[in-house]
């Protein structure tokens, strides 16, 4: 199988379509627009910028060969021919599906694959647009849905001062903007690795005080932002959280994971204390003993742990992830613009002067324990022997 993971996009593009001429035996109007759809969808297929990932490489492999050829009659390959027997179990694994079920199914999986990251494509780089003028982030708005990519992959979005106050501007434009809904997602593995451990060593002139002091006012600000959001938020939770990534979500409308997410807040582990609200959102949401485990005792949850907690509405296999979220958002953001945004008002109202009283508590806090030993220890830790988590 390792040498499967390895095939890039456009070789695995050679490979699907080396494949014969599709030859159809249906009838009439229907057939030419399947027929046309199919060659559009394999057209489509080159274009993708991202590699879809060998799971779902194999699927449209798989699909192809069924639209093209009928069910798998061919004998298994060999247990040492790893990438031939990866192709075929997927192949078979599609039963007796008709042609015609598995061409429409590789027209939605392309379809689905291309709108997912079209906003990215068409928008990012507009010249002139104040969302394409982002270093740490991508914004793009696409479908009645603006989505936030934190796009500091290289070091698994940690979030850094300038992605702080990039994704408070790109809330703020969201907010205002003509969409029904607003995303956070994540550009490559990671969802994001939390505060980026770097913001703490930067030490200017005026000594570490005024760092966590600054630090303090910055995160304030920060959490604010999704406190005070007006319009429904989603997180698109593409891989591993961490620190702030995880407690932040507790002030999302919604949150989408897929099963390889793990979500973890090692405050104590790193001499710091909650924040982002999650002293409250939390224990309200889960109940005081399962969010105790989870920030006084760093433990990490699975997907699935998470959703049975409530701080994840459901979770999706990795390898239908992008598909199966997008289909439902596009879904969603049908739905009328204003009634959304009121509704979502109508529920967080409640709670705002509370939620604002909470995070100024947790930032006091946390501006002590920034400049305690247990604290610095742990962040030199990080740096010098590189101690993960
Ligand atoms: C303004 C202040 C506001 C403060 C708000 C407070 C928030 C609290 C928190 O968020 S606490 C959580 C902080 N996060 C962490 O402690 C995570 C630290 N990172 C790790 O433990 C690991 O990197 C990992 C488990 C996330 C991933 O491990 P893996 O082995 O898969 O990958 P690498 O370690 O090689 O990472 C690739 C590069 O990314 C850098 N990096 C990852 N996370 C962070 C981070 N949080 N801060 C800084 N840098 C990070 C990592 O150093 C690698 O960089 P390199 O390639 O240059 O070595």
């Amino acid at each position: 199988m390792a040498s499967l993971f390895k095939l890039g996009r456009s070789r695995t593009i050679r490979l699907i379509q080396s494949f014969p001429a599709v030859k159809l035996h249906l009838t009439g109007a229907v057939m030419r627009a399947t027929e046309v759809e199919f060659d559009k969808a394999k057209e489509h297929l080159k274009t993708l910028k991202n590699d879809p990932g060998n799971d779902t490489k194999l699927r449209i492999y798989a699909l192809f060969k069924q639209a093209t050829q009928g069910s798998c009659s061919s004998p298994k390959p060999g247990m040492l021919d790893f990438v031939n027997k990866a192709k075929w179990e997927a192949w078979n694994s599609l039963g007796n599906i008709s042609k015609d079920d598995a061409r429409q199914k590789y027209v939605d999986l392309v379809g689905t694959l291309i709108s997912s990251e079209a906003p990215i494509q068409k928008e990012a780089t507009t010249a002139g647009d104040p969302k394409s003028s982002y270093q740490t982030l991508q914004v793009t708005t696409e479908n009645n849905i603006t989505t936030i990519l934190l796009n500091r992959p290289e070091k698994k979005n940690a979030i850094s001062r300038k992605m702080y106050e990039e994704i408070m501007q790109a809330l703020e434009q969201a907010g205002k903007d003509d969409s029904v809904l607003t995303v956070m997602t994540g550009s490559g593995d990671y969802y994001c690795s939390g505060n980026d451990l770097s913001n703490f060593t930067q030490v200017g002139a005026e000594g570490v005080e005024k760092l966590a002091r600054d630090s303090g006012e910055l995160l304030t600000r920060y959490v604010s932002h999704f406190i005070d959001f007006p319009k429904p938020l989603i997180a698109v939770v593409n891989g591993p959280a961490v620190g702030i990534a995880v407690t932040g979500l507790g002030l999302f409308d919604v949150v989408y994971a897929t099963d390889r997410a793990t979500f973890h807040a090692p405050f104590s582990q790193l001499g710091q204390s909650p924040e982002g609200c999650s002293s409250y959102t939390f224990p309200k949401m889960m109940g005081t003993a399962k969010a105790n485990e989870i920030l006084l005792f760093n433990k990490k949850l699975t997907a699935a742990q998470a959703c049975d907690l409530g701080l994840v509405a459901e979770v999706f296999p990795d390898n239908t992830f992008q598909q199966e979220v997008w289909k439902k958002l596009r879904a969603y953001a049908k739905l009328p613009k204003d009634s959304l945004r009121y509704s979502k008002q109508l529920i967080r109202g409640m709670e705002k002067e509370k939620l604002h009283a909470v995070n100024a508590q947790e930032c006091v806090r946390l501006q002590e324990r920034w400049l305690s030993e247990e604290c610095m220890n742990a962040i030199m830790g990080f740096f010098q022997n590189k101690s993960k988590l």
